[in-house]
């Protein structure tokens, strides 16, 4: 039985006072930790700052993105997996898809991450999905194979125990457009039929995230979905009763 993840990623968004706010909300009202894992994803500079306002230790911290090097050096503007470890990081979000098309991210950069962060024991949050032109052009599964079997060639079909995937259509982010629950079930299916290919344990155990547009009205359908393990959620999860009540959704919805 999976236990269903809600990560917020609050991108680059968020301020002291506003993230004291939503973090004493959450701390206070978050009670279902023993049904769903919860975790939010501050811009680097806040980590430390969110780490010490948090009063509730159901409720996990991760980054939004982290080095290829696995250590120190010469990297201009690059936080590490060591930097992220020492200040209780326990996940990083992995190939979003405003990385790989604004910043250039491809997906040989990704998977090298990715092995960075199991090699440092942080969970990556491992981000798939496709344009709207790659649906239209009806090759969804292809672009998620490929995305995936760049990381499967780097680690491996059983290292996806220990990765979270986020399927996240790059047309339904931050659109309000979502995918229909049947739409992202398909998907969520197929990427758990390709991890069963090469380790049954694996795709058991992998939580596999929708991400685009999910609010509280629409999460509950989204996360009834069998393979549809949870959320990574962007705008409403910076609203503190919107990602609690899209939290509470998941554990209604798995319950
Ligand atoms: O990482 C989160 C996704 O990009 C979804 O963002 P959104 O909920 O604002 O559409």
């Amino acid at each position: 039985m999976r236990k269903p993840f809600v990560a917020g990623n609050w991108k680059m968004h968020g301020s002291k006072a506003m993230i004291a706010s939503l973090i004493n909300d959450l701390s206070r009202a978050w009670q279902q930790g023993d049904k769903v894992d919860v975790a939010v994803c501050p811009p680097f500079v806040y980590i430390d700052y969110v780490q010490r306002t948090l009063n509730n230790p159901a409720i996990k911290v991760g980054a939004q993105n982290m080095a290829a090097e696995p250590e120190y050096g010469a990297f201009t503007g690059e936080v590490s997996a060591p930097m992220l470890k020492e200040f209780d990081c326990r996940y990083v979000i992995l190939g979003h898809s405003e990385r790989r098309s604004l910043f250039g991210e491809d997906d040989d950069l990704i998977a090298r991450k990715v092995e960075v962060a199991l090699n440092a024991r942080l969970t990556p949050i491992l981000c798939v999905g496709e344009t709207l032109e790659e649906r239209d052009a009806g090759i969804t599964e292809q672009v998620i194979e490929r995305q995936l079997q760049a990381v499967i060639d780097r680690v491996g079909g059983d290292a996806f125990a220990d990765i979270v995937v986020a399927y996240e259509p790059v047309w339904a982010i931050g659109t309000g457009k979502t995918a229909s629950p049947e739409q992202a079930q398909a998907v969520h299916a197929f990427i758990r039929d390709k991890i069963r290919l090469l380790s049954a344990e694996a795709a058991d155990d992998m939580i596999i995230q929708y991400g685009g547009s999910v609010k509280p009205g629409n999460a509950m359908e989204l996360f009834s979905q069998p393979d549809i393990d949870g959320g990574l959620i962007g705008g409403a999860s910076l609203v503190a009763d919107d990602f609690l009540a899209i939290c509470n959704a998941a554990a209604t919805a798995k319950g």
